[in-house]
């Protein structure tokens, strides 16, 4: 149900605007290109353009093989370093130069899975230029558009292509590995979407250089790890949560060396959220009163995270940050929901306790 509203939202990103930006992360292209998303708006018969964003995270050598290939248009961007941004605003007025002998103005809107990077490439792209967000008269309330140039205006909320596969949303970190019952498929996934998308992250991280099926890597990388069963056989449940735990922290990246140290995290309080019960969830007050003091001995430098369906809602934990927001946001990046309440703890490292819908 849930996604099929998401899908609504995106299909009427869509209806609105002239041009798409698909929004992906340049060091998973594979995994965060939808092809639903591109067969719709090929449907359209609207123009579409990739931006792969976070390409200070990835060689320069990937991303340009990565271009060649591609039969739609594909920009290269690092919207935190600010960098690409210029080509980028090109590409689009390329793109609308074409339409805008039919029209007198162009919208643009960007589309992509969560977490991408489509607000900071939107504040980027912003700019410093106070003209900014301007509001225009019998426009959608609530909804602005930036000015990008004279003719030319993009969407200020981007559109959020749901996760509509378990696995997937595994993968994307949405899900915790220790939580999975049945972690094996998951991490064959993982397994198949490096071996497509560089096979050599296994040889830096595992030392495994024979490819020859998904199930044997994970059988070998369990054989390596010790992750060992009484008889003496691979424990390949207990080696698919340890893979899939490696990657949703960011111990294993493809890029071995250009990790994104920032999004490091741990999964923890598991007992507190053991404990909660129905009556907790109206207030996240109340779950600092009964567990706060559990919570605060947890308190450092470490990123610690939890999260747990209970009752319709989402709970979530997170501690050791020097802000409050950071951890509400990397809840909220993990869940892909919004944070109805939150409450915040802790003096020089803080934690918080969210509710999320
Ligand atoms: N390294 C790097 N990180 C980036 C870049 N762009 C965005 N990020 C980070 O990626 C995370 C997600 O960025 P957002 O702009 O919030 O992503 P979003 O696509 O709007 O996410 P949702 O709001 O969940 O849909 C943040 O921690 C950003 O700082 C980039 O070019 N390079």
């Amino acid at each position: 149900m849930k996604q099929r509203k998401a899908w609504r939202v995106v299909r009427e990103v869509i209806d609105e605007a002239d041009i798409i930006v698909e929004v992906v992360d340049a060091r998973d292209p594979i995994g965060t290109r939808n092809r639903k998303l591109e067969r719709l708006v090929k449907e359209e018969g609207k123009p579409l353009l990739i931006v792969m964003n976070k390409a200070d995270l990835v060689p320069k050598e990937w991303a340009e093989e990565y271009k060649r290939k591609s039969e739609i248009p594909v920009v290269f961007i690092s919207a935190r370093e600010r960098k690409g941004t210029g080509i980028l605003r090109r590409e689009i007025k390329k793109l609308a130069k074409g339409l805008l002998d039919y029209q007198d103005k162009v919208k643009v809107a960007l589309i992509g899975y969560p977490n991408v990077g489509k607000s900071t490439i939107i504040n980027t792209l912003k700019g410093k230029k106070a003209v900014g967000t301007a509001p225009i008269p019998g426009y959608t309330k609530g909804k602005q558009l930036i000015r990008l140039s004279k003719k030319i205006w993009l969407l200020d909320s981007p559109g959020v292509v749901p996760i509509d596969d378990f696995d997937e949303l595994v993968i994307k970190g949405g899900f915790p590995a220790d939580k999975i019952e049945e972690p094996v498929k998951p991490a064959l996934k993982l397994i198949g979407r490096i071996l497509e998308t560089r096979k050599e992250a296994l040889t830096e991280k595992f030392g495994i250089e024979d490819f020859s099926s998904e199930e044997d890597i994970l059988r070998e990388i369990g054989k390596r790890k010790g992750i060992i069963r009484k008889g003496g056989e691979v424990d390949l449940e207990e080696t698919a949560r340890w893979l899939l735990r490696e990657w949703q922290t960011g111990r294993f990246t493809l890029f071995g060396k250009e990790e994104e140290k920032g999004q490091e995290f741990v999964w923890d309080f598991e007992d507190v959220l053991d404990g909660i019960e129905k009556d907790l969830l109206l207030d996240p007050r109340r779950i600092l009163w009964k567990y706060g003091e559990e919570l605060r001995e947890k308190l450092d430098n470490t990123k610690r995270v939890g999260i747990r369906e209970i009752e319709g809602f989402t709970v979530g934990i997170a501690t050791g940050f020097k802000k409050c927001d950071g951890g509400i946001k990397l809840l909220e990046k993990l869940t892909g929901k919004h944070a109805l309440a939150s409450e915040c703890f802790g003096k020089k490292w803080k934690g918080v306790v969210v509710i999320m819908e």
